[in-house]
């Protein structure tokens, strides 16, 4: 029989893709992995949930400690990137680096089980000519999770299954329903876990992070207001400056070192390009020549029309079509070409 380990997070999605498998005739084990330090509460309750669903289908629950983990590669990441005035995503750090590569070492290793799945929306197909696993959008695009799985490894991908990735939500809430599982009714979880966690980045961010007041200055260094810390604020940010202007301010720049947070108008921050660092190429090998995409610079923004041009070290050039407003250094951009993501890495502050 074939086996495979479901990851767990105790929410619907995860059960229903742990009960999808269980159905089609898979031996299913379910694993959730321990994330954050401290008092815990939504962590634990998303364990007792996995072990529920575990109990409802029959199967076994493994919890791994993955805490040590967690904070050094998403609680740290965060803290150091934005105490140097950039806005990271921990989303996709988190899927590589600790939750799909430690848990296909844990299946294969501890449990001499090859495949895992989730309860992420994005499919992943395998291309005979190129020998390699693309990555997909999901069918139901409001739910489409690609964007932070760009950066996964062929090997990740080839041992990982989304068995959510054709259907809509709305199926996803019927079959837990059918199942009656236990989760069927759990609302949804926020885009990030952390803001779930902590309230706002602010609250997560303000435990680790002395906030220090500085000043909020124009382009020209012309001092408008004040502000209560820089990790508080994120390039294209509007709201919150408390600054009255005849012409809407945005937050355009963060200058760590002069502890400045600086704003323009929309115009000010348009770009026509920008660089990208520590790429992965997914869906086809590195090409060595420009490519046309369309490039998503956020998780919930319109992809936009993009040349994308390989540079040495795992860089590549962005030049798009027309400019863009407010991009923001520590963000991924991940290009597509259709449904098919090709490639994605970490927005460089340009200098
Ligand atoms: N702590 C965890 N342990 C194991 N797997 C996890 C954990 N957290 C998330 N996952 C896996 O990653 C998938 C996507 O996680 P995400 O945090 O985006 O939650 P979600 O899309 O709301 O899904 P769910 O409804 O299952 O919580 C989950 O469906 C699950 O398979």
């Amino acid at each position: 029989m074939n086996k495979v380990v479901v990851g767990l997070s105790g929410g619907v999605d995860s059960s229903v893709a742990a009960a999808i498998l269980h159905n089609q005739g898979y031996e299913v084990v379910g694993v959730t992995l321990w994330l954050m330090k401290g008092k815990g509460q939504c962590c634990s309750e998303g364990m007792v949930d996995a072990a529920y669903i575990c109990e409802q289908l029959a199967i076994p629950h493994h919890i791994v400690d993955s805490r040590d983990l967690f904070q050094t590669n998403i609680v740290d990441y965060l803290v150091t990137g934005y105490e140097a005035g950039i806005t990271p995503l921990p989303c996709s750090q988190c899927n590589k680096a600790v939750k799909f590569g430690p848990m296909v070492h844990y299946s294969q290793k501890e449990l001499g089980i090859d495949k895992i799945a989730t309860g992420h929306y994005a499919r992943i197909t395998y291309d005979a000519d190129s020998d390699r696993s693309q990555l997909r959008r999901a069918v139901d695009l409001s739910k489409d999770q690609s964007y932070f799985l760009y950066d996964l490894t062929q090997d990740l991908l080839a041992a990982t299954i989304f068995p959510l990735g054709e259907q809509t939500k709305t199926e996803t809430r019927r079959i837990a329903a059918e199942f009656n599982l236990k989760t069927a009714e759990k609302p949804e979880s926020q885009d990030l876990c952390l803001i779930e966690k902590h309230g706002s980045m602010k609250g997560f961010l303000d435990q680790y992070i002395t906030p220090q007041d500085g000043d909020i200055v124009d382009q020209n260094g012309k001092i408008l207001g004040k502000h209560t810390g820089i990790h508080h604020y994120t390039i294209g940010q509007r709201k919150g400056l408390g600054i009255a202007a005849a012409e809407p301010l945005y937050v355009v720049g963060l200058d760590a070192v002069r502890n400045r947070v600086i704003v323009g108008d929309r115009t000010s921050s348009h770009q026509t390009e920008c660089t990208v660092q520590r790429v992965n190429w997914v869906s086809i090998p590195e090409p060595t020549n420009p490519i046309r995409a369309e490039v998503q610079l956020r998780y919930r923004s319109q992809p936009v029309a993009v040349s994308v041009i390989p540079l040495e070290n795992s860089r590549v050039k962005l030049v798009f079509d027309e400019p863009q407003f407010c991009i923001t250094p520590g963000q991924a951009a991940v290009w597509y070409n259709g449904d098919i993501l090709l490639g994605g890495g970490i927005l460089e502050k340009q200098n």
